[in-house]
């Protein structure tokens, strides 16, 4: 860990409910008065947000999966030095929506790039900088799509827009993952009612 802070990462597939809860725990921290960062990749700064436009726009059909890995990492570089370790270092809780965990499981897993390739690329990226605590939240790939659709009615982004085959694949990967780090990852039911997880990541979180 950098400086006094704590790390504090949210993963799992699209729709899993991670902005909910990273949103409830942020309202919480601010409640109790506590100094919190709210941030989420890929983007979090400038540059890093111009890289996110990048790479989700649904017009990219032709991105090779090299340069999607590549750009994800540097988007993190970015977020990391500029934002994230400054926090850390005067002692802010960062809650970051996604971290390498995410790169693993859909570069490493989805894209089948593989995981040792992910983790070097992103060891450079981030200088070895590792979450404190990350909330996976699981939920089937059937569940998630509904959810998808039924959020706003919002036009999928080109990852969202990836067949089932591929979601099933980064659901093994965060799976897979869960069972390699389950000091660092809780692992929640994302089927569950919102309050019902909140109140397991609070209490997780007061005990960290
Ligand atoms: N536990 C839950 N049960 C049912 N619906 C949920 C739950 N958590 C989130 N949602 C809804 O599902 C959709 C996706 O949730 P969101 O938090 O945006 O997911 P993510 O950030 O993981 O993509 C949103 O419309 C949200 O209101
Ligand atoms: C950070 C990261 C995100 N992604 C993907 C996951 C999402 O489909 C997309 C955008 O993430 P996100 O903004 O979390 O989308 P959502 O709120 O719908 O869950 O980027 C990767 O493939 N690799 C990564 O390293």
């Amino acid at each position: 860990m950098q400086g006094n802070g704590r790390f504090i990462t949210f993963e799992g597939p699209d729709g899993a409910g991670k902005t909910t809860q990273i949103k409830k725990l942020a309202a919480y921290l601010k409640e109790k008065e506590k100094p919190f960062l709210l941030t989420r990749e890929p983007g979090g700064t400038r540059i890093s947000d111009a890289i996110r436009s990048l790479i989700l726009h649904p017009g990219h059909t032709e991105m090779m999966k090299e340069t999607e890995v590549l750009l994800y990492a540097a988007s993190r570089a970015q977020h990391v030095r500029e934002k994230i370790i400054p926090a850390l270092e005067k002692g802010v809780i960062v809650l970051c929506d996604r971290f390498v965990d995410a790169s693993i499981a859909y570069q490493g897993y989805g894209l089948e790039i593989g995981v040792q390739k992910i983790l070097e690329i992103n060891d450079f990226a981030t200088g070895g900088l590792t979450p404190d605590r990350s909330y996976l939240l699981d939920i089937s790939p059937e569940q998630a799509q509904k959810r998808l659709i039924a959020r706003s009615g919002e036009t999928l982004d080109r990852i969202e827009q990836k067949g089932i085959e591929y979601h099933k694949q980064v659901r093994y990967g965060f799976l897979e993952l869960y069972k390699q780090h389950r000091d660092r990852i809780l692992l929640l039911d994302g089927h569950q009612s919102e309050e019902a997880i909140f109140s397991l990541i609070k209490k997780d979180f007061e005990s960290i």
